[in-house]
């Protein structure tokens, strides 16, 4: 497997693959021709050919960047990499590309889209609806029936009461409370959340 992005993210997620039966890491990829190694593996600077083949990883924390690596590159990406210590529901649906981290809890019939990060001890309760490229910071709780368009994130310790649409490319800010819908593009912070802007995202 290929960890794309030699960030502090990465860190995480190559712990997380050191505890996973059965799975591998051959290198990392980064941009910075600077960084030669990454906690003991080699950090290379291009895709080649001879590496088509390879499963990858996008270990990159911003949704919108790696939304365009996931677009811009021709790669098959690795099924979903689960901490050895998070409790997940067997009814849950995690696609390609995603990562949970420690201690997260995912509960039954929620369904994770493609490239999310379900990070540090985040609670995703049941019936949760999440497209791709979302983010679930730390600490976080995400609570029943409620749905996330591509590209939010919700930050560290925010929490998301049941039932909610959330749109797509929101940012919820850390330790906010959400009471309504949120729509698309919203900054949001507060208890209760308010919308303080909108991000800009230009080719979503
Ligand atoms: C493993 C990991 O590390 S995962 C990383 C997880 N990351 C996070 O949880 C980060 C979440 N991000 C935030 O909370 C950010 O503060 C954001 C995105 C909401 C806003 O960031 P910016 O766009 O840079 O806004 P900025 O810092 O200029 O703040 C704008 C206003 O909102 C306020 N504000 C910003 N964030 C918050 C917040 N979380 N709660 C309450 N108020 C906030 C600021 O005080 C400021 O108020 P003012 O205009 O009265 O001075």
């Amino acid at each position: 497997m290929i960890i794309y992005g030699a960030s502090g993210h990465a860190k995480v997620i190559i712990d997380i693959i050191k505890l996973m039966d059965g799975h591998s890491i051959d290198f990392v990829l980064d941009d910075d021709p600077k960084v030669k190694n990454l906690l003991g593996f080699e950090v290379k600077h291009q895709l080649t050919d001879d590496m088509k083949d390879e499963k990858l990883v996008l270990a990159i924390g911003n949704n919108l960047i790696r939304h365009k690596l996931a677009n811009k590159l021709q790669q098959g990406y690795c099924s979903a990499l689960i901490h050895a210590s998070a409790v997940i529901s067997e009814n849950v649906n995690i696609n390609e590309g995603s990562v949970v981290m420690a201690n997260a809890v995912i509960n039954s019939s929620t369904v994770i889209g493609k490239h999310c990060i379900i990070n540090s001890g985040a609670i995703v309760e049941h019936d949760v609806k999440m497209e791709d490229f979302v983010h679930i910071s730390p600490g976080s709780t995400v609570t029943g029936n409620v749905n996330i368009g591509k590209g939010t994130q919700i930050g560290a310790g925010a929490t998301i009461i049941p039932g909610l649409q959330i749109g797509k490319w929101v940012t919820v800010g850390a330790g906010a409370v959400v009471l309504e819908d949120i729509p698309d593009f919203a900054v949001v912070v507060g208890n209760p959340a308010k919308i303080i802007k909108f991000n800009r995202i230009e080719d979503e």
